[in-house]
C-alpha cells in the first residue's frame, strides 16, 4: 500500500541512495607487471552519486534543483523518472512523468525526429494515436518542420535539445521534468521555452527543474533543493537556498556571476 496521499503529494523520496559501479583497467606498476606477467587488473570504482536523500514534493510545487557539477542532480532526475533504480531507499511518484529525453536517454539518433517523437510519447505512457495527433504541434514548437524526417544524428545539439524539450512539454505530464531546458536552443527558443514552462506550471501537479541558471530557478520555481556531492544540503525558498548556495561557492551576489554558476 502506498503511503502517498493522492490529494496532496506528487512525489515522496525516502532515504534515496544511488551508487554507480564502474570497472576499469588498473595500470600495472613495473613491479606488478613483472610479478603478474603483465596482466591488467580489473578494479571496481563505486561512485556514491546520491546519499540518503529524503524530501516530499506537495502538489503545486515547482522544485528547482541546484548544485555544482557532479552534485547528483541528473542522477536524481533519472531516478525520479524511473530510468535508474535506487540502490537504497524508495521513491513514490503520483502521476505521469514527462520523458527525460534531454538527458540523451530515449532518443535514437538513427531514427528521424518524427519517429523519436513517437518513441518519447510512448515512453511517457500515451497511445500511438495520441502521440501522432500531437506530432505536428511538437514539431512546430521545436521549429523543426524542415528537418523532422531526417535522422536525428544530422541535428545540431540545439535542434536536438529543442525537440527533446518540445516532446517533454507536449505529452500532458502530471509531473514535468526539465533538465537544463533553458540552455536548449537560441535566445528566441529560450524565451518560448520559459513561457511554456510557466504555462505548464499552472496545469502540472509538479515541476522539477535542474538548471545552472540561478536566475531561471528564481523565476520559475517556488521551492529549491541544493545538492552537494550527493547529499541534500538545504531545502527552502528560492531566495534562502540561492543565498546560502551562493555564499557556499563564495562568489558574492553579482547577477552576472550568478548566471555563470
Ligand atoms: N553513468 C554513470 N556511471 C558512473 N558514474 C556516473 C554516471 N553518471 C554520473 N556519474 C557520477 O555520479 C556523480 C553525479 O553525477 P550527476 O550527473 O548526477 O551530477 P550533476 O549534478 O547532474 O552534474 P552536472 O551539473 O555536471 O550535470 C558524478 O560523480 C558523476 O561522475
Amino acid at each position: 500500500m502506498s503511503s502517498l496521499s493522492a490529494s496532496d503529494l506528487s512525489v515522496k523520496v525516502e532515504d534515496l541512495s544511488v551508487t554507480y559501479r564502474t570497472t576499469f583497467e588498473r595500470v600495472p606498476t613495473l613491479k606488478n607487471a613483472v610479478t603478474r606477467l603483465g596482466r591488467g587488473q580489473r578494479a571496481v570504482r563505486e561512485i556514491h552519486a546520491l546519499q540518503h536523500v529524503s524530501f516530499d514534493v506537495p502538489d503545486g510545487t515547482a522544485l528547482g534543483i541546484i548544485g555544482n557539477n557532479g552534485a547528483g542532480k541528473s542522477t536524481l532526475m533519472r531516478a525520479l523518472s524511473g530510468i535508474l533504480p535506487p540502490t537504497e531507499g524508495r521513491i513514490e511518484v503520483n502521476g505521469r512523468v514527462s520523458p527525460l529525453l534531454s538527458l540523451g536517454v530515449g532518443f535514437n539518433a538513427n531514427l528521424s525526429g518524427r519517429e523519436n517523437i513517437v518513441l518519447g510519447g510512448l515512453a511517457s505512457g500515451l497511445s500511438r494515436k495520441e502521440v501522432q495527433d500531437r506530432a505536428d504541434e511538437v514539431t512546430a514548437f521545436a521549429d523543426l518542420e524542415e528537418f523532422i524526417d531526417a535522422p536525428m544524428r544530422t541535428y545540431s545539439s540545439g535542434m536536438y535539445s529543442r525537440l527533446a524539450f518540445s516532446v517533454a512539454v507536449h505529452m500532458d505530464p502530471d509531473i514535468l521534468m526539465i533538465d537544463e531546458a533553458l540552455s536548449a536552443g537560441d535566445a528566441n527558443f529560450k524565451t518560448k521555452a520559459a513561457a511554456k514552462m510557466a504555462e505548464l506550471r499552472e496545469n502540472a501537479r509538479a515541476m522539477f527543474l535542474v538548471s545552472h541558471s540561478l536566475a531561471s530557478i528564481q523565476q520559475l520555481c517556488n521551492d529549491v533543493i541544493w545538492l552537494h556531492k550527493g547529499k541534500l544540503m538545504m531545502r527552502g525558498t528560492p531566495d534562502d537556498v540561492i543565498a546560502e548556495y551562493t555564499r557556499f561557492v563564495n562568489v558574492g551576489s553579482s547577477a552576472v556571476i550568478l548566471e555563470d554558476l
